[in-house]
């Protein structure tokens, strides 16, 4: 049976032939994104350098279009396979556009000189990666976003099938980040390549990858499609948070709610209640909400830093029950804020809170 094409079998890494995550199994095609992710210093970095070869495993192999990379050369396996690290390079004296030309070298003679057409492919690399205006520039003294789009154009011009990038990321602005996933993707569905990386934003996680294997503690603790790992509890659990929050749905951070017996009433629904709750959140105003629908986009949010939320079934009218429950919390608080602009059938409850509000003289205006 053909095997995918990458894949460990009963790989061990660590340093110093001292076991640091035992038994991966790591399996990729072409056409597919796999993420690693997982805590700081879990050895998502150390698994990397194992499967390029830059650490020696501690037990195992790693096969590359069927072949135990062991008994690969450099170049055969410079051919197949490129690699976006951190802090690998510190050249002297080379422009960017060297360092761009040296992902040519794999089909360069021994000289190293490019050819008319390497060149062609040295540029459109760095045109890709919007980096060519940077091209006379000193390598060692760009920015470390800017290395990082080098190395990506470095990659790219050596058309491998398969890219190992660590952190690939972590120095980039929002819009290097998306364009540099959105180049990743685009070179896995047009070019059918395959992509290794890890990754500390999971909300990009989330979005660009196929596979996820999540690394905690000596092992691979889980490996699934996104839907399965991204959920608020596993997160939570996978980076041991305890102050503040995630949520899967949004792919976003929470800070923890303010403590104390809520002092204000929000009246939301439909979005209109997020930013009140952040800016209360800021304030440090401990807050109650409702009602809300627990379909509503608000009851996301508000259910991480409110103190309290009276919800109601998704798609149903506020009964009885939750209004007066509602009421008797917000008569509570010193103040009142109207979040939302409109009301309809199924908040037509909240209006009376509204009204009533305004006649105890606590509806802020
Ligand atoms: N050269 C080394 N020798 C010995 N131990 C090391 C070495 N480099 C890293 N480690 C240790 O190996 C463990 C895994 O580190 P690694 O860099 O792989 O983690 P990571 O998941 O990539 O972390 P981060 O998210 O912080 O980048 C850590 O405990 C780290 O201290």
């Amino acid at each position: 049976m053909e095997k995918s094409f990458i894949y460990t079998e009963n790989m061990t890494v660590g340093y110093d032939g001292k076991a640091l995550i035992r038994d991966i199994r790591l399996s990729l095609e072409k056409g597919q994104i796999l993420t690693l992710i997982g805590p700081n210093g879990a050895g998502k970095s150390t698994i990397l350098k194992s499967i390029i070869r830059q650490l020696k495993l501690v037990d195992g192999a790693v096969f590359l279009d069927q072949k135990s990379m062991e008994k690969m050369t450099d170049k055969e396996i410079s051919r197949k396979l490129a690699v976006v690290m951190t802090g690998r390079m510190q050249p002297e004296l080379m422009t960017c556009e060297d360092i761009v030309g040296t992902g040519r070298y794999p089909y360069t003679g021994v000289l190293g000189i490019l050819s008319a057409e390497d060149h062609e492919k040295v540029r459109a690399a760095m045109e890709l990666v919007h980096a060519w205006d940077l091209k006379d520039r000193d390598f060692s003294a760009v920015s470390d976003g800017q290395r990082q789009r080098i190395l990506l154009a470095r990659a790219i011009c050596q058309e491998p099938e398969v890219i190992v990038l660590d952190e690939p990321t972590s120095f980039l602005d929002i819009r290097h980040k998306l364009e540099l996933l959105s180049i990743l993707k685009e070179m896995v569905r047009e070019k059918h390549m395959a992509v290794l990386m890890s990754l500390h934003e999971l909300d990009l996680a989330q979005k660009v990858s196929d596979l996820v294997i999540c690394v905690h503690g000596d092992r691979i603790e889980r490996c699934g499609v996104p839907e399965e790992i991204f959920t608020d509890e596993y997160i939570r659990h996978l980076y041991g948070v305890t102050a503040g929050s995630y949520n899967a749905s949004f792919g976003c951070l929470e800070m923890e709610p303010a403590k104390g017996k809520p002092e204000v009433f929000v009246i939301a629904g439909g979005g209109s209640g997020i930013p009140v709750f952040r800016k209360l959140q800021r304030q440090g105003v401990p807050f109650a909400v409702g009602v809300l629908q627990e379909n509503d986009v608000d009851y996301q949010v508000a259910k991480a830093l409110a103190a309290k939320v009276v919800t109601e079934k998704p798609f149903e009218e506020i009964s009885e029950e939750r209004y007066q429950e509602a009421r008797e919390l917000m008569r509570s608080c010193k103040k009142v804020i109207l979040a939302v602009s409109g009301f309809g059938t199924m908040n037509r409850r909240n209006e009376e809170l509204k009204n009533e509000a305004e006649s105890l003289g606590i509806l802020e205006k």
